[in-house]
């Protein structure tokens, strides 16, 4: 079971789809048209002959060649009108065409709606969004998109109330009111139930000065609607037959300080102290190669203990493009560890991602190769490439990318003593990867790799290694993770035989 809301790989399908259904539409709208043509002047003839026999009934009817086709109108003509509008042609072959295009091409599933709902709260929460810049298709205001509906608006705020994420249905049923408002035909005897809707939700929300609002407007227009009157009633009648309030409750760790530190750094609020960056450098480093003397490795510090490096430029397009073309068959949403069913999908990694074999391409080779060169670490056992691709609000919220589990390392590698993601893609908007324990996001730019050790030189796990993928507010994230593993490592970064992991303890207690 595929889904689509995972990545944007694989999103292109659906615009496939509504291609079809667009041809269909459009093949529709125009037989019906060419129909009603038709039928048009039928109509106008049968007017025309009534008009004459209107204005001279006597006339008219005393001619036996029209009272014989008047018969036959009533008898025969009438009769085929009746089957061909019953019978529309073009109606029908729409419709059959969309139980076949139903089964044959891409749907998104329930699932699929449901979690798009959820990503744009999650961005909303995220980057504090304001409601009505989103709906009028703005994104952080840049402009990308056109504007929602108040019906839009609508849907998407029941779902949200289905996510229990009320605060964020609140915000969505107010600002499809508001749009609303402003349509010319507001309150039309059509609208009225949503807005009865709305005004019934906000009451159970506790929004209870729009909930009376919307009721008064609706009664004012039809004071016999009964919702609308239990709503005034409800909000005028004495407090303490109220319901309670519907409120959410995020779950514990979203309530953590972490978390919250988490969407700061996502947001770039909270940013590295001058002290911290101080000691910081770029530098070009060549390592004694001959070749990368010439071309020397650009490397930008971020932080010194623990070491979290960016190599900028370190991979060409050409390379990336054959990494993605190579992977893209293989993606599937992305999984985590778990003790019981060893690995699931979960709401706090959204992404799909494939697994390569370095020995698959050269260009593979050359990613670790040059990885080997620059931080002389031992890249002959690796964990395979795992290429990943974020799409609508796909995140990462913040783990260690060592096992904790030390018991189930994989074999014969031991556990992860480097990371380096390759940024295999811009991100127009958010997509940052943020380390909440170090006060810094690193943007995602095409080509730099974002290199840090994981474990202290003991092969401690290093637990201000936390770190995160912010979720993608626009566009879509490609990485490539490379885990380069400990087991080989002896020579080339030699363990402490004392434990040097009493510095990152306190980091630790989180989950
Ligand atoms: O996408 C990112 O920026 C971080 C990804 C990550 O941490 C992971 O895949 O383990
Ligand atoms: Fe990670």
């Amino acid at each position: 079971q595929i889904d689509y809301f995972s990545s944007i790989s694989g999103l292109e399908n659906l615009l496939r789809t509504e291609e079809y259904l667009l041809q269909s539409f459009r093949e529709y709208v125009r037989a019906s048209k060419h129909q009603l043509q038709t039928l048009e002047s039928e109509l106008h003839r049968i007017e025309m002959e009534y008009a004459q026999a209107a204005r001279n009934t006597e006339n008219y009817l005393t001619n036996p060649v029209n009272v014989y086709r008047l018969m036959k109108r009533l008898t025969t003509d009438w009769t085929i009108y009746e089957e061909r509008v019953q019978s529309d042609e073009a109606a029908n072959t729409f419709l059959r065409q969309m139980v076949e295009f139903r089964e044959t091409l891409s749907f998104p599933s329930g699932e699929d709606f449901k979690a798009s709902a959820a990503a744009l709260a999650r961005l909303q929460e995220t980057y504090h969004l304001d409601t009505a810049q989103i709906a009028g298709g703005f994104l952080n205001g840049v402009k990308y998109g056109t504007s929602m509906t108040w019906q839009d608006c609508f849907v998407l705020g029941k779902q949200l109330f289905h996510l229990e994420e009320y605060n964020h249905t609140k915000l969505w049923l107010k600002e499809s009111m508001q749009r609303l408002s402003r349509e010319p035909y507001y309150m039309d005897p059509h609208t009225l139930e949503y807005v009865e809707d709305v005004a019934k939700s906000l009451l159970n929300l506790g929004d209870l000065e729009t909930a009376l609002k919307l009721s008064d407007d609706v009664l004012s227009l039809d004071p016999t609607r009964a919702t609308a009157s239990y709503v005034r009633n409800t909000i005028l009648s004495p407090v303490g037959e109220r319901k309670p309030t519907l409120t959410t409750s995020p779950s514990y760790y979203h309530q953590t300080e972490e978390f919250e530190t988490y969407k700061k750094v996502c947001r770039g609020e909270i940013t590295a102290s001058p002290t911290q960056l101080r000691p910081l450098r770029c530098r070009y480093e060549s390592k004694n190669h001959p070749y990368r003397l010439l071309a020397p490795f650009k490397v930008e510090e971020h932080s010194l203990d623990p070491l979290v490096l960016t190599l900028h430029d370190f991979i060409d397009d050409t390379k990336i493009e054959t990494i993605k073309y190579l992977a893209t068959p293989y993606m599937q949403r992305s999984t985590v560890r778990d003790v019981v069913t060893l690995s699931k999908a979960t709401d706090f990694r959204i992404s799909k991602n494939a697994w390569l074999a370095y020995q698959e391409h050269t260009y593979m080779q050359d990613m670790l190769r040059d990885l080997q060169d620059l931080t002389g670490l031992d890249v002959t056992r690796c964990e395979k490439l795992q290429v990943a691709n974020y799409g609508l609000g796909g995140h990462y919220e913040p783990h260690w990318d060592f096992y904790l589990d030390t018991e189930r390392l994989p074999e014969g590698l031991g556990n992860r003593i480097a990371t380096a993601i390759f940024y295999l893609s811009e991100v127009e908007q958010g997509g940052a990867t943020a380390f909440p324990n170090l006060n810094f996001a690193i943007k995602p730019k095409k080509g730099n790799v974002l290199f840090w050790y994981n474990l202290h030189r003991s092969l401690e796990g290093d637990y201000r290694t936390r770190h995160a993928a912010c979720p993608v507010l626009k566009g879509s994230k490609w990485i490539g993770n490379v885990w380069i593993n400990a087991i080989t490592q002896p020579f080339t970064r030699p363990c402490l035989l004392h434990k040097d992991d009493a510095i990152s303890k306190p980091y630790s207690t989180i989950v």
